[in-house]
């Protein structure tokens, strides 16, 4: 019989389906395990009160039932891990339980351990300040559920709310602190070792592309540099100097690449997707950005770069640079192209083009960046084989050895 009003919809007693619900999406997997236990509810709130009490959480309304497993094999584990691991150890451990063991009350957990995973922090609070005396506070804690929300957010890219524990107070000091303090943590001295030995070593064509880049960099002009770069020519060779330049000044300069593989060629190299939390989606969105706020220690990073740079970007979707557009421009509150920052798109538009599943060559044509609007950059090319031009260096100075005796 047709449900009144919504005749697509058909009334019956038996219920036919509940969908599956993953523990990672944690309030649903919970409200899922209520409906199976609570006879008759009326409305959402029924489902969470238990004896007359109504619970905040779907999950402590089935803790209070009884439903959730006995965390004493994880209150064990990290008693056993505070005997011998540190702090930064035991918050490591603590975050991989987080986000794949779905304790059922990581609070309890985080309230019996959360002074032996603050330890080296009240450390260093203490060493930097040894007039004062300093305890156990809740800006230390805090500092420990930053620092655990960033591993879990790594691993799982889920935040502490979503696991059921306590939000981290990130005010902009200290996400500033983490995230821009590992980005200026570069050793100087080897970064100016590294460019004295390097620097010289250019050739004209990459001489010519650094001066182009060092120039945009000194008169702090913005926008979008394409380098085009077959493979071999040194591309990465030229990146990984001019990010000892700037990183050498303390600056900020990001490398990003469409690839892990290509990002571990890049020095503190990291997927674009990752660096810029692209939307998994992004080819059904309109109008998509990059999933950063302001305050959040990568927006302050994107805000603060001095150069960007993205190699394999011919890997990219045309979407994800229109993404990272709008998110630059309204980090940096600036209208001009990537909000006035200056990026260097690297890649060879020869080799892998975007990988559109099912598609035809005509899909993956037109969602590869030279379709979008933002590709009137200004183009540079280094085509000197700098690899071929090595291995020749090579062989003939083995041919010389053997032969000119
Ligand atoms: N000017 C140079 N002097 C000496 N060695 C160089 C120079 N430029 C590049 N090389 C060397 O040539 C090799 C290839 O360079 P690199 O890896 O930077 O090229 P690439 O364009 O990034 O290649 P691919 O796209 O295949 O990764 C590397 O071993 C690099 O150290």
């Amino acid at each position: 019989m047709p449900e009144e009003g919504h005749p697509e919809i058909m009334k019956t007693n038996a219920i036919g389906r509940v969908y599956t619900v993953h523990p990672n999406n944690a309030e649903c997997f919970y409200l899922r395990m209520l409906l199976h236990e609570i006879r008759g509810p009326t409305n959402f709130t029924d489902l969470r009160t238990i004896d007359g009490y109504i619970c905040h959480t779907y999950r402590e309304a089935c803790q209070r039932l009884g439903l959730l497993e006995n965390d004493n094999h994880w209150e064990l584990t990290l008693q056993e891990a505070t005997l011998t691991a540190s702090a930064e150890q035991i918050r490591e451990l603590f975050a991989i339980i987080l986000t794949t063991c779905n304790p059922s009350n990581p609070k309890q957990l985080w309230d019996s351990f959360k002074r032996n995973m603050s330890d080296d922090i009240l450390y260093q609070i203490r060493q930097a300040n040894p007039e004062l005396t300093i305890e156990f506070n809740d800006d230390i804690f805090n500092e420990t559920l930053i620092r655990l929300e960033d591993k879990c957010l790594a691993i799982n890219n889920q935040t502490l709310v979503e696991i059921g524990m306590p939000a981290p107070q990130r005010n902009t000091f200290s996400v500033l602190n983490y995230e821009i303090t590992k980005e200026k943590s570069y050793n100087v001295n080897e970064l100016l070792e590294y460019i004295a030995h390097n620097k010289p070593l250019l050739n004209d064509n990459q001489k010519k592309i650094y001066n182009v880049i060092m120039n945009r960099i000194n008169n702090n002009t913005g926008g979008i540099i394409y380098l085009d770069a077959p493979g071999g020519t040194g591309k990465t060779f030229l990146i990984n100097l001019i990010l000892a330049e700037i990183r050498a000044e303390k600056h900020i300069a990001l490398a990003l690449a469409s690839s892990g593989i290509a990002a571990t060629l890049m020095e503190g190299g990291r997927t674009a997707h990752s660096a810029l939390q692209l939307p998994l989606n992004i080819a059904e969105q309109q109008f998509p950005v990059c999933k950063i706020s302001g305050t959040s220690g990568r927006g302050q990073l994107l805000k603060h770069a001095k150069i960007i740079f993205w190699d394999e970007c011919t890997m990219a979707h045309k979407k994800s640079l229109e993404a990272m557009d709008r998110t630059l421009q309204e980090l940096r509150k600036n209208s001009e192209i990537m909000g006035g920052a200056l990026l260097i798109l690297s890649g060879d538009f020869r080799q892998t083009l975007p990988v559109i599943p099912k598609s035809t060559p005509a899909d993956e044509i037109n969602a590869c960046l030279k379709v979008t609007s933002l590709a009137k950059s200004t183009n540079t090319a280094i085509n000197k084989n700098m690899r071929v031009e090595l291995s020749k260096m090579k062989q003939q100075h083995i041919f010389k050895k053997y032969f000119y005796k």
